[in-house]
């Protein structure tokens, strides 16, 4: 049973060399760079409140969990063990679940599905039995993750669609871009290793994960956007970024109006 506790019982290692940098961390860059989640978390938390306060204010147990993503990734880095590898995925795959009862759209709920309640209930049932069955064969669970992402990116593209606002196109073009780079460096770490031990650069896992908060924290704005326009348009949802309004810090939503007319997206 301590065996699933000890250093590298995982089956999984990443690409970078381990205890290069101390004999306490498995692999430190990896360890190191999981810290950019709580970094980015509690200004995600402070900036998305406006919306939250008035659409929900569970829409902030998305960034509260992704404290823990990081803290079980840097557990997960520092030990390589098999409780971390489970704790890692596992955090993932709830933060997906709370995304997705939260911000699906629902005019694409299945048709047996009556209201947001309903569905939520649904993916928590469909998330409990995914938990059980990521014991099954841990290895491929990462894979499935990024399966996920895929499905985001379809909803998200066919929510699109019908919108012409030129922010939230930019928005959603800096989102994919992102994730494009993020699930390279994710898939060259997995698979190139060989060639990056080769020049010496075994980093591509610890870039992966400040790209894939950055992806996050844009796209789970853009998302949170579309969301308002639909379920408050009356607060007249618009998108800026923080620190400063030019598409290069990070974006939140602010709320221009307060009375339950206009329809912005
Ligand atoms: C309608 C749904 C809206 C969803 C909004 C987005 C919610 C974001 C959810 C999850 C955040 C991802 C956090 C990633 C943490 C990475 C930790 C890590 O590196 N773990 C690895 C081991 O160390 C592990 O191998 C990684 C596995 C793959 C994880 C795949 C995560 C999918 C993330 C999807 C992000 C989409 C962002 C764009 C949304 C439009
Ligand atoms: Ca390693
Ligand atoms: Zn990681």
């Amino acid at each position: 049973m301590a065996d699933v506790f000890s250093y590298q019982s995982s089956e999984v290692d990443w690409c970078e060399d381990n205890y290069r940098h101390s004999e306490n961390v498995v692999e430190y860059f990896n360890t190191m760079s999981s810290t950019v989640f709580f970094l980015i978390a509690p200004i995600m938390l402070y900036l998305l409140h406006p919306y939250a306060r008035e659409r929900n204010l569970a829409v902030h147990l998305v960034w509260l969990m992704m404290v823990f993503v990081g803290l079980f990734s840097m557990y997960f880095h520092m030990t390589l063990s098999f409780v971390g590898q489970m704790l890692d995925e596992l955090s993932i795959l709830w933060v997906l679940a709370i995304s997705y009862s939260l911000w699906f759209p629902r005019k694409h709920f299945p048709f047996f599905v009556k209201d947001r309640t309903y569905f939520s209930w649904m993916v928590m049932v469909i998330t409990t039995l995914t938990t059980l069955s990521s014991f099954v064969k841990p290895a491929a669970n990462a894979y499935v993750l990024n399966c996920f992402a895929l499905h985001i990116f379809y909803s998200l593209f066919r929510e699109l669609k019908s919108c012409s606002n030129e922010r939230v196109l930019r928005l959603a073009q800096l989102t994919s871009g992102l994730w494009i780079l993020a699930i390279s460096c994710w898939i060259g770490d997995r698979f190139g290793c060989s060639f990056w031990q080769r020049i010496d650069f075994c980093y591509l896992h610890g870039i992966w994960h400040i790209l894939i908060v950055m992806a996050t924290a844009y796209g789970s704005t853009l998302i949170a956007y579309l969301d308002a326009s639909f379920e408050i348009p009356y607060s007249l949802p618009d998108l800026q970024y923080w620190p400063k309004d030019c598409a290069l810090g990070l974006p939140y939503i602010v709320l221009k109006g307060t009375t339950k007319t206009q329809k912005t997206c």
